[in-house]
């Protein structure tokens, strides 16, 4: 039997779903926000655009992570796209570190919105969140970017196959 062959099974479990998932690469970004429920930031794989009229873009946050009513009730948040050189700084974001220690190991600025914008990361959107929907598991911000910094100079990173990977520039290969 070929691999087109197979059979469609009717439920996918969660480890497999995840396991088909690890193949797909993804942009690694640190999403923050500051407000009156609090500074937090989180690092997310789980970001795409959606349209460019309004400029949209989403980020899935699991509803059960300890940053999620502050971004529920803050209502801004900022997607920082990490650079190629973030490793360390996306694996603090991404696990039980507490909230200062986090912010500590870089340095941030600020915008109106009042976000976290991360220096030297790849870009920067500012957004305000204009729709939440949940799904399963996650809420799916739906976020209207409103202000954005570029840094053309460094080289991206990736997230595939649970491991890090740099994405160069085409003048620089
Ligand atoms: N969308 C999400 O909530 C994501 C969560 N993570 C979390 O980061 C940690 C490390 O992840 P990996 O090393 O990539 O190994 P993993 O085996 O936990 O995940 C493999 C892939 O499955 C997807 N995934 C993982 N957890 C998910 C969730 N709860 N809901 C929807 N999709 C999910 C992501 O695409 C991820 O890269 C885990 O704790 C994982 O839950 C990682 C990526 C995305
Ligand atoms: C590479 C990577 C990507 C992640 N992507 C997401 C994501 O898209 N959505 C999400 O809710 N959590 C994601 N996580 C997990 C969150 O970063 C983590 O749950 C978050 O830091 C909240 O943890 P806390 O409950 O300790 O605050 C990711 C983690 C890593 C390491």
């Amino acid at each position: 039997m070929s691999v087109h062959e197979l059979p469609i099974l009717p439920g996918v479990e969660r480890d497999a779903f995840r396991n088909a998932m690890a193949c797909l690469g993804a942009a690694v970004n640190i999403i923050t926000t500051d407000g009156p429920a609090g500074r937090a930031g989180f690092t997310a794989s789980a970001v795409c655009s959606v349209t460019d009229t309004p400029p949209t873009l989403l980020v899935c946050l699991n509803r059960s992570a300890s940053v999620w009513p502050i971004f529920r009730d803050n209502g801004y948040l900022c997607v920082n796209t990490l650079a190629a050189g973030h490793e360390d700084l996306s694996t603090l974001f991404g696990g039980k570190t507490p909230m200062a220690e986090r912010f500590a190991a870089a340095d941030w600025h600020t915008l109106a919105s009042g976000s976290p914008l991360l220096d030297g990361a790849l870009v920067s959107f500012d957004c305000k969140v204009a729709q939440v929907v949940s799904v399963g598991t996650h809420d799916i911000l739906f976020c209207e970017v409103q202000a954005l910094v570029r840094n053309d100079e460094t080289h991206g990173l990736a997230w595939f196959d649970r491991g890090y990977h740099h994405l160069l520039r085409q003048d620089a290969r």
